[in-house]
């Protein structure tokens, strides 16, 4: 994802499907978002009810005044710019956010970063993570009767009594190494929210709004006094949740910070990347070797730097100079390189099992360097006799992520790699891609989803067993020793039965169901966004723990989103032993903390430093901060309604005003939690257009959903009750069946299983029309699969009252052509940030005006205290924002919202391209590109 000189949000809050109201609900909880009295007071589910009163800050009267007509909140957001160290920086960019939600702010992903512009943006709210949280947020809030129909539906992350405490922050997530955005984001929370204005346009400038301290860029910020104990420096950003001398969070945030950072630099020769390494990036590299190279056992780690700071580049750099060293060594010394390298069969996977292996031996192919027609720079295979004996398909480097930005891989080794020393790469993705393992062999870099990793190696099993044992140890007050000797025999008696009964652990080679991704040695597997994993009873995680592999690696900016058990599932990937144990993490790390949290966090810190390396933004390397970006800034435009929107708005708030008592004189409100929801929903639809509150027809539900109309036909004629509760199985469950993953693009069988589209669609068309859930024989079709948008606007047709009154029926703001209150305020943004200082650059450009160097590399000598003269180097950025052309970035929750804003955006000739969950990957993938390189458009809006 390339980089922009710099990048200005525009919000307009969006997902990928319609009429979210999970998202709805989460966004309630996580913006501290006031809620109108009506839906308060009679909340009366003790659940839902205790975490709507956590949530917000002030009883009845403000709440209600936020939902009166004069104080709708009706913002869009605007964030302004940053820029990247890249050369080939081109513009920068405005990020307009429509619909107030804070996550944008909550430091969580690229969103906080504006200057990373890729397709990840738009996996932001439409996939995975986001998507688990609020579903879990939503999960919790249910009443139990909504929450019992359908399947039983585990929570997806469990959160142990040692560390929930600790470290979730007022999302109930994530956050815990969030450094200092951490701190950020709660302040601006705060400040945001507790001043409780309302019709915002947010935007995020370089003008108005006075940030506190810690949000101020080209300050150097001290990591460490942010998090330190005294609170001083923290309290700076926090405003709305202070922390306490002994806040654990705070004591543990400290000593991570405190890690003692590598600070050699690789010198990392010329050519093999088309991009200067940044100094972190070095240092990051030359760990990395070390790792691979020195390290006894566990060869790899956790590459744990903040989102952005370019840890793919870091590992393509790994790559290519493990490339480079190992053609080196070939050229100077071919003999010894032919005994001593890359012995794959030294692959510390499954210890227990890879030795003498001889009954794979007929079920393997071999391909050994030289035996290949195209023998690219294949990792070499030992050729030792011990080696060839075994006959070990070999492969190079896997890389391992989510499918949105699996183009995104594709792209940096495309751009970043010049084209002498070009990587050769394999998509293994889509449902023509090879059954041949032994294709792999002829590529250095496969690239690969999680889902298929899923579905395609068999898993290790779940270390339940462990837990049984642990418990016995304490009961007996066995040492964990003993428990990890244990485990160690129990798993080489598993080693021993898999020899000879081939079952067990890691068939991989032996099971015929495994597929060509589980038959190789890779030279290295690499995890991206390894969150993915956190939870190590998943099945995803207990396959990706079964790769076979030399080397191992996860890059992830949130290491730890939940609880200190996330880590154990990166330990366990990377056999870091002891702690790969379950037994010896529980006793060794969880143990300590629940003993001594102070000295438990301290011990943690030890462990971690051995295999982690994490930089934030705000890291200092020889006093510097390793990246200097140009301060971001948010400013709030108020938006007013027209007469007309005010009218309606203040319709709709009566009409679900009345709703809602009807609910509660009959005692209903529980039943109609989901209907309560929707209503909260269609309010702030209406801040946004008032089309949005008006039902679909099934033209478009079908233009956005993949289900088809056989599929929108049935739903319309099912019963309102059985809805409901489908969108409430779809809801609870927090991953699909088949592949194991929050669910991409999710579906509701009328069996009340959920899926992701891709994973169950095989089973609406082929030979086996089986519902795939374990255990399920029911026959599936296309008119019983559902998408939630399906549902809910099948619901709320036949909902009278809370849509649009018929007063309003032939008004002229709920016609596509309007362009309401909030879509014009865009637009004028737009235009007064970047067309007008893109047209006055043109007219530059075209007097002779010469683009300025973004940034370079300065180095000067210092003499220190004690004499000696000290070479410094810095890469020094152009501070101007002022000769750069300005791109957009338009976000809306809602994909009508988008399609809205685009027809505005034509009326004006803007030029965009547009980015949501519903377009496939390849031509995400080309408007990312154009949106990026086009130099044609002045501005391009990605609406996400
Ligand atoms: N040395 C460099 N020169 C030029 N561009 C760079 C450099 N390092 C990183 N970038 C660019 O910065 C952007 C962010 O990098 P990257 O995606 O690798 O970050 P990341 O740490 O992997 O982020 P995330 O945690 O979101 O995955 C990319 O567009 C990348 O190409």
């Amino acid at each position: 994802f390339t980089l922009m000189a710099s990048t200005n949000p525009i919000d307009i809050s969006s997902s990928d499907s319609e009429l979210e109201i999970e998202d709805d609900e989460d966004k309630i909880t996580s913006s501290l978002r006031p809620l109108p009295e009506w839906a308060v007071k009679h909340g009366t589910n003790s659940r839902g009810h205790a975490r709507l009163s956590q949530t917000i800050p002030s009883p009845s009267q403000t709440q209600i005044s936020n939902l009166n007509p004069s104080n709708v909140s009706n913002h869009a957001q605007i964030k302004i710019p940053r820029h990247e160290p890249n050369d080939n920086v081109k513009a920068s960019t405005v990020v307009i956010a429509l619909d107030d939600d804070p996550e944008y702010f909550t430091g969580n992903g690229n969103i906080g970063q504006p200057w990373t512009v890729n397709s990840r943006i738009a996996n932001g709210f439409g996939t995975d993570f986001e998507k688990l949280t609020s579903q879990q947020a939503l999960k919790r809030t249910l009443p139990p009767s909504l929450q019992l129909s359908g399947p039983s539906s585990k929570p997806y992350i469990l959160i142990d009594n040692v560390s929930s405490n600790l470290i979730r922050d007022s999302h109930g997530s994530s956050n815990l190494l969030a450094g200092p955005s951490f701190s950020n984001c709660q302040g601006y929370i705060g400040e945001h929210y507790s001043r409780g204005d309302s019709n915002e346009i947010m935007m995020y400038g370089n003008t108005s709004r006075i940030l506190p301290p810690t949000l101020m860029h080209g300050k150097s910020v001290n990591h460490t006094q942010i998090a330190g104990p005294d609170g001083h420096a923290y309290r700076a950003g926090v405003s709305e949740e202070r922390f306490s001398v002994n806040d654990e969070r705070m004591v543990y945030q400290a000593a991570l910070e405190d890690l003692n950072q590598p600070k050699v630099e690789a010198t990392f020769p010329d050519g093999l990347l088309s991009v200067p390494l940044l100094r972190h990036q070095k240092i990051a590299l030359d760990w990395m070797l070390q790792r691979e190279t020195k390290s006894v056992y566990c060869m790899g780690g956790i590459l744990a730097d903040d989102q952005g700071l370019g840890k793919t580049i870091s590992m393509i750099a790994l790559i290519q100079m493990q490339k480079y060293l190992e053609s080196k060594s070939k050229s100077e010394d071919p003999e010894n390189h032919k005994t001593v390298a890359l012995n794959l069969d030294d692959d510390n996977d499954n210890d227990n099992y890879n030795d003498n292996n001889n009954d794979t031996d007929e079920l393997e192919e071999v391909k050994l360097k030289g035996e290949s027609d195209d023998s690219k720079s294949v990792p070499e295979v030992s050729t030792s006799a011990r080696a060839v004996s075994k006959r070990r398909l070999s492969a190079g480097t896997l890389v391992v992520c989510p499918a949105s930005i699996l183009r995104q891989w594709a792209r940096e080794l495309e751009d970043k790699v010049p084209e002498e020393s070009k990587l050769s790469v394999l998509i293994y993705h889509g449902g023509s891609r090879t059954k041949d393992p032994s294709e792999f062999a002829k590529y250095d870099v496969v690239l690969t989803t999680y889902s298929i990793i899923t579905n395609e190696v068999p898993k290790q099993p779940i270390v339940d067993d462990d837990e049984i044992d642990e418990k016995i140890g304490e009961r007996y007050g066995l040492s964990s020793e003993f428990s990890i000797k244990k485990k160690r025999k129990r798993a080489s008696h598993v080693g021993m039965k898999m020899k000879k009964g081939k079952k067990g652990i890691d068939s991989s080679t032996i099971d015929p169901s495994a597929g060509a991704l589980a038959k190789p040695a890779w030279f290295r597997v690499i995890l991206d966004e390894a969150q993915t994993i956190k939870n190590h009873r998943t099945q995803v995680a207990r396959a990706c723990c079964s790769l076979r592999a030399k080397r191992r690696w996860c890059l992830s900016g949130t290491p730890i989103q939940n609880a200190i058990d996330d880590l154990y599932s990166y330990f366990r990937f990377l056999k870091y032993e002891p702690y790969s144990v379950y037994t010896a993490f529980c006793h060794g790390i969880k143990g300590s903390i629940a003993k001594d949290y102070v000295k438990g966090y301290k011990k943690l810190q030890a462990i971690l430093k051995v295999v982690m390396l994490r930089r934030t933004k705000a890291t200092l390397i020889d006093g510097e901060p390793i990246i200097k970006l140009p301060p971001k800034s948010v400013l709030m435009s108020k938006v007013d309604f027209t007469a007309e929107e005010r009218d309606f708005y203040t319709q709709l708030e009566a009409d679900s005003r009345s709703q809602f008592k009807a609910y509660a004189a009959a005692g209903t409100v529980n039943q109609n939690y989901a209907n309560i929801l929707l209503m909260l929903l269609r309010l702030r639809q209406a801040c946004d257009h008032p089309l949005l509150v008006q039902g679909f027809d099934s033209d478009s539900i079908r233009k956005s959903d993949s289900v088809g109309q056989v599929s929108v036909e049935m739903a319309k004629s099912l019963p309102r009750e059985m809805l409901i509760n489908l969108v409430n199985c779809l809801e609870a469950s927090a991953i699909c069946l088949v592949c194991k993953d929050p669910p991409d693009d999710p579906v509701v069988t009328m069996c009340c299983h959920v899926f992701c589209y891709q994973c169950v669609s095989e089973h609406l068309t082929g030979d086996d029309n089986t519902c795939p859930a374990r255990g399920c024989k029911e026959q599936l079709g296309a008119d019983i699969v559902f998408s939630r948008s399906t549902l809910r606007i099948c619901i709320a047709d036949g909902h009278n009252g809370s849509l649009v009154h018929p007063q309003f029926e032939n008004s002229v703001i709920l016609q596509d052509e309007y362009s309401s209150s909030k879509i014009k305020t865009v637009i004028e943004i737009l235009k007064s940030k970047c067309l007008l200082k893109n047209s006055s650059l043109e007219s530059q450009s075209a007097i002779g005006c010469s683009e300025t160097s973004l940034s370079s590399e300065q180095t000067y000598t210092e003499t220190d205290h004690s004499g000696i003269r000290v070479v410094k180097r810095t890469t020094v950025y152009s501070n101007s924002l002022a000769d750069r052309p300005m791109k957009a970035i338009v976000f809306s929750q809602w994909t009508r919202m988008l399609d809205l804003v685009e027809h505005s955006l034509r009326t004006h000739s803007i030029n965009y391209r547009r980015l949501d969950g519903t377009m496939s990957l390849a031509a995400r993938d080309r408007n990312v590109k154009d949106f990026n390189n086009d130099p044609e458009s002045l501005i391009s809006c990605r609406l996400l």
